[in-house]
C-alpha cells in the first residue's frame, strides 16, 4: 500500500502540495484532476521522488520514499514507472531500443550505446510492444511515429521496468481523441490484467470518469475530493475547477464520448433539417 501522510511541497512562496494524506491500494486506477497549478504533477513527482517532500512521509510497505538514495532510489523509480505528456522517447533510436531502455533504467548507459541486450530482454520488449499493438513498428525510428503511437511505446518501455505502480502525467494531453482513447484503454488493460496501480493526472473530466475507479480532485495543493466518479457532483466539479469548470466538462477527449456527442449533434441536425 502506497501511503502519503501530511505531505507538503513548497517552491519558494508557492505551496504546490499542501498537507496531503491519502493512500493507494494495489491495483487501483486513479485519476487526479484539477485546474492548472493545482499540484497534480508535483504530487506524482513526489511519489516517484523526482521531487522531495518538505514535510510529511511517503511510504510503500517498508520503503520510506523520502529517505531513499543510490541504488534503493533507482529501484523505487523502476518500481513506479513514470509516463509523461511528451513521451520522452529517444527520437533517433528505433522503437525496440527505446523499449529496451526501460529494462536497464538510467543506471547503465553503455549497453544502450552498444545495443547490448539479452535475448530474453529483446523477447520481453517484443511482447510488451505486441500488447500495445506496436510490434509491427518495432524497427521504425521513434520520431516517425504519431503521438499516440509514441505514447504506447512509452507505456511498453514502462512495462519493461516491471513496475507495481505507473504514474502517468497528463498522458493524453497532446493527443487527438482516437489516440487518447487508445492510450487510456491500454493503461486500463494493463491496470486490469497486471494489477498494476495506475495514478494518472488528467486535464479532462470525461477521461477520468470513463477510465478510473477513483478520482482525486485537487485545488491549491489540497485534495478536496476523493471518491468514485459517481460521487463527483456538479457542485464539487465547480469547487475543483472554479472558473474553468465549464471547459473541463465540455472538453471531450475520449473518442467514445466525442463520437457519441458528434452522433448526437448530427442526429439533432438531421432532425432540425427534417422539420
Ligand atoms: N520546479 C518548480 N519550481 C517552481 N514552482 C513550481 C515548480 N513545479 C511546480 N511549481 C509550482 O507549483 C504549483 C503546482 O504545480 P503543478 O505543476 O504541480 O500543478 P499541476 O496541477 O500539475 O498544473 P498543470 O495541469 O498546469 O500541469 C504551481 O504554482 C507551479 O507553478
Amino acid at each position: 500500500m502506497l501511503e502519503l501522510r501530511n505531505v507538503t511541497k513548497r517552491f519558494g512562496d508557492t505551496i504546490a502540495v499542501n498537507d496531503v494524506s491519502t493512500n493507494f491500494a494495489p491495483g487501483q486506477m486513479v485519476g487526479v484532476i484539477g485546474r492548472s497549478g493545482a499540484g497534480k504533477s508535483t504530487l506524482l513527482r513526489l511519489i516517484n521522488r523526482l521531487a522531495t517532500a518538505d514535510e510529511g512521509q511517503i511510504t510503500c510497505g517498508d520503503v520510506n520514499v523520502g529517505k531513499l538514495n543510490g541504488n534503493a532510489l533507482r529501484a523505487w523509480r523502476a518500481q513506479c514507472a513514470m509516463i509523461f505528456q511528451q513521451f520522452n522517447l529517444v527520437n533517433r533510436l528505433d522503437v525496440l531500443t527505446n523499449v529496451l531502455i526501460g529494462r536497464i533504467g538510467n543506471a547503465r548507459t553503455l549497453p544502450v550505446i552498444f545495443k547490448h541486450f539479452s535475448t530474453t530482454d529483446r523477447a520481453n520488449a517484443a511482447i510488451a510492444l505486441d500488447r500495445l499493438d506496436m510490434l509491427s513498428q518495432a524497427l521504425q525510428r521513434a520520431d516517425t511515429l504519431s503521438g499516440g503511437q509514441q505514447q504506447r511505446v512509452a507505456i511498453a518501455r514502462a512495462l519493461m521496468q516491471k513496475p507495481s505502480i505507473i504514474l502517468a502525467d497528463e498522458p493524453i494531453a497532446s493527443l487527438d481523441p482516437r489516440n487518447a482513447r487508445l492510450v487510456m484503454e491500454a493503461l486500463r488493460a494493463i491496470n486490469r490484467q497486471d494489477k498494476i496501480t495506475v495514478i494518472t493526472n488528467l486535464h479532462t473530466l470525461d477521461a477520468a470518469r470513463a477510465y478510473c475507479d477513483r478520482i482525486i480532485g485537487m485545488a491549491h495543493g489540497h485534495v478536496i475530493f476523493d471518491g468514485t466518479p459517481d460521487q463527483l457532483t456538479s457542485a464539487m466539479i465547480q469547487q475543483i475547477y472554479g472558473d474553468d469548470a465549464e471547459t473541463a466538462v465540455d472538453e471531450s477527449l475520449t473518442s467514445t464520448i466525442a463520437a457519441t456527442g458528434a452522433a448526437r449533434q448530427t442526429g439533432q441536425r438531421q432532425m432540425e433539417m427534417a422539420h
